[in-house]
């Protein structure tokens, strides 16, 4: 018997794709930058999946409680299922092996790339402009190699010096320490790479990254779309089960918002120091300056007090009664940042493989959720 898809299960299959479409579309016409090292990328997408397992067992547990140990059991197989595939596919989860889209990327010809100097510049040793895309990321890395090529200092010849006194002044900033040697940029940069490789089995995006190196030439599937893809399909998938549910929570307690406009009311009419009426004394007519003193601290603390009330409530609300309004805002979160990956980073190819990856072992999980 053919299953009957519903509109939820249109909108849950089609979010990420059509996401990729329009993103897609929309980078033809803008040009904007997003910043690899901010807080929301570093703090939130990078650390995704930690946010997406804590706010969707949460909600888990506060919309279905403990007892049910049948619809338990399933949702702990999909979670699994989905912890399995992100941590196979992008993380090094073996010793010594790398993750699928790393493999996928040196298959395809990527390597961990050290070309430090600009090859072009012969006589001015000037760093390489394209060595990592911004002045701080360079700098970071620069430091690392440096720290890593100390360690392996007794080096036959004297290259590794050399490319550490140059590393060391670009690192410093101070040119003027620079050594003549009887090598070119490009060479040194040859040097670098080679004595690194032999050194290490540099298999991973990880390792490389650790290695201040430059992650390019391959087909890079991108991390991002793969791992927001699944998150994304968690959270609205488990949301079929428990959207009922919240949904009639949500608007159980609506007292709050009566609540919540009486304390913002108060702090809103809470009399200040202009308002205060002092009584005057009736032989020179001055204000008395206990109603100051008690015009200046009393509306701080009681509006303190209103705060208290307001903030409580509203965690009470969010975090105990309705975390689902967590998984939304978390959904909501993860949707822009896809957004911008599909405008500014990886090619359309890159997008694509990550997102298929991504969506195909999703769609298993959640096609058959009942
Ligand atoms: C609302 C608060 C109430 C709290 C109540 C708690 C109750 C919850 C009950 C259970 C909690 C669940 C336990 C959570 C365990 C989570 C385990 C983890 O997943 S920890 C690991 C987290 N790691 C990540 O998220 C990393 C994700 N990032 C990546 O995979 C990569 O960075 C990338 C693929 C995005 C990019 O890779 P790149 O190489 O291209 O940079
Ligand atoms: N939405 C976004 N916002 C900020 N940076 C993003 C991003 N999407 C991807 N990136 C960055 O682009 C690079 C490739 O991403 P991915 O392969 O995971 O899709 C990563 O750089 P880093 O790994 O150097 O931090 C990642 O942080």
């Amino acid at each position: 018997m053919r299953r009957k898809i519903s509109g939820y299960q249109i909108f849950l299959f089609s979010l990420c794709p059509v996401t990729l479409v329009f993103g897609h579309i929309l980078s033809y016409w803008l040009n904007i930058d997003a910043d690899k090292d901010g807080w929301f990328n570093v703090y939130f997408v990078k650390r995704g999946w930690f946010w997406t397992s804590v706010v969707g067992w949460w909600c888990f547990i506060r919309y279905r409680g403990l007892q049910q140990v049948g619809s338990w059991k399933k949702v702990l197989l999909r979670y699994v299922v989905l912890t399995a595939w992100w941590l196979f596919f992008t993380q090094s989860i073996i010793s010594g092996a790398a993750p699928i889209m790393d493999i996928v990327f040196t298959l395809t010809g990527g390597r961990c790339n050290f070309d430090v100097f600009d090859p072009n510049e012969i006589l001015q040793w000037k760093l390489n402009e394209k060595f990592h895309d911004t002045v701080n990321r360079r700098q970071r890395s620069l430091a690392k190699l440096y720290n890593v090529l100390k360690d392996l200092k007794d080096d036959p010849t004297n290259m590794v010096k050399h490319a550490l006194s140059r590393i060391e002044s670009w690192v410093s900033e101070n040119k003027d320490q620079l050594m003549e040697g009887n090598y070119t940029p490009g060479q040194l940069n040859e040097y670098i790479d080679e004595i690194l490789h032999r050194w290490r089995k540099i298999n991973s995006s990880n390792i490389c990254q650790s290695l201040g190196g430059q992650w390019i030439g391959g087909h890079d599937p991108s991390g991002h779309i793969f791992l927001i893809t699944l998150m994304s399909m968690f959270l609205l998938g488990e949301l079929q089960a428990i959207g009922k549910r919240a949904w009639r929570a949500l608007w159980k307690d609506k007292a709050v918002f009566e609540e919540l406009r009486a304390h913002c009311i108060k702090i809103l009419t809470l009399k200040t120091l202009w308002g205060i009426r002092t009584r005057r004394s009736p032989v020179n007519n001055v204000g008395d300056v206990r109603d100051v003193l008690r015009a200046l601290v009393k509306p701080p603390l009681e509006s303190a007090r209103e705060v208290y009330y307001i903030v409580t409530l509203l965690v009470k609300y969010v975090f105990w009664n309705n975390p689902v309004i967590l998984l939304v805002v978390l959904v909501g979160m993860w949707w822009w940042s896809f957004l911008i990956t599909t405008i500014v980073f990886h090619t359309l190819w890159e997008q694509l493989s990550g997102l298929i990856c991504a969506y195909i072992v999703a769609t298993l999980v959640y096609l058959n959720i009942n």
